[in-house]
């Protein structure tokens, strides 16, 4: 590939809002097996992009890559449409959290945190330790010893930590990983408020409800490679809605489903679904009635993201948390 003068990139130029954009970006370690695959991402600047794959399909390696942690065997990167060096004041990252001092405060611990990084100012470190205690809700367990915080609230410490300096972007590596519901809870929460103060988020997760209730974008890794990406809406848009009716009828509603033009009608003894298509359901279950079949439950099952992938890689996925 060859690099024009002043792009980052000779071939598929980058958008201009865009927060991640990686071409061809490979990692094959040692012993031949590649564990990024050419990966293409296009993560756009104010989005809550969920990095979605299961155990091992390659997420922590791509953002050890992004973040300079280990090198690409090939492609490239840019971080807030910079090349690494200089974008990374501006990123903060979580990956493989800090160790924290169990018998400091949460305060005492993100100085200590501060003071290891040469490019922090000491002279305005108690402002920003503050800032970032408060942005993760720290603000009064401030001086609390971190032994005797909650899963959530080490969790959020770990987060704070990332967020010492002003940051435009913010990489997450399976944030939730090992907490418990409530912090699971309280850190979901959190990515929310970071991003909607207008810092983009990069997060990875193993976990699809997650990543849906939590991103509006998302890209799915399966073994290595990128198998999709767009916003949450978009990716779950590439499948069908069906409409699903409930009647102690069913033959009566497949005929009145099939006569109305809705495709792939299938009935069993209590319910019949179908292909709801361009159809409005409430027009639909006034075919029914006016056709004088019983129904007891109308429901319309949008397809989630979890069909989608398993649609794309024939393999099943976590769908809890
Ligand atoms: N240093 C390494 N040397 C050799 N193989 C590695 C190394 N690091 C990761 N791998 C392999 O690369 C593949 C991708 O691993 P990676 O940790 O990036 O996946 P992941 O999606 O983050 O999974 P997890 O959530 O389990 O960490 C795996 O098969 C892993 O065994």
């Amino acid at each position: 590939m060859t690099r024009e003068a002043g792009a980052p990139f000779g071939a598929a130029p980058p958008s201009a809002g865009a927060a991640i954009v990686t071409r061809g970006l490979t990692k094959r370690f040692r012993g031949g097996q590649v564990a990024v695959d050419s990966l293409d991402l296009d993560v756009p600047r104010g989005s809550v992009y969920g990095f979605l794959g299961p155990n091992g399909s390659g997420k922590t390696t791509t953002i050890r890559m992004l973040l300079g942690l280990v090198a690409p065997t090939a492609g490239e990167h840019t971080l807030l449409g910079l090349p690494l060096a200089g974008a990374l004041p501006r990123v903060g990252a979580l990956v493989e959290g800090p160790a924290f001092y169990p018998y400091l405060s949460g305060e005492a611990n993100l100085r200590r945190f501060d003071a290891a990084d040469p490019t922090a100012s000491g002279a305005t470190v108690r402002r920003r330790v503050g800032e970032a205690l408060d942005r993760v809700g720290l603000g009064a367990a401030a001086g609390k010893r971190y032994r005797n915080y909650s899963l959530g609230m080490r969790q959020r410490l770990a987060i704070a930590a990332a967020l010492l300096g002003p940051r435009e972007l913010l990489v997450l590596d399976e944030p939730t990983n090992g907490l418990d519901p409530q912090g699971t809870r309280e850190v979901r929460a959190l990515v929310k408020e970071i991003a909607a103060d207008g810092t983009t988020v990069f997060v990875s997760s193993h976990l699809l409800a997650e990543v849906e209730q939590m991103c509006t974008h998302a890209a799915i890794m399966s073994t290595g490679r990128l198998v999709a990406q767009g916003t949450i809406a978009s990716l779950s848009g590439g499948q069908v809605s069906r409409v699903r009716i409930e009647t102690p009828d069913p033959a009566g509603a497949a005929r009145v489903l099939a006569a109305l033009g809705l495709a792939d009608v299938r009935a069993t003894d209590a319910e019949v679904t179908a292909e709801l298509g361009g159809h409005a359901p409430e027009r639909v279950n006034a075919a029914l009635v006016g056709e004088g079949v019983a129904v007891r439950g109308l429901s319309v099952v949008r397809p989630s993201l979890e069909d989608v992938f398993v649609g794309l890689t024939g393999e099943g996925f976590d769908v809890d948390g």
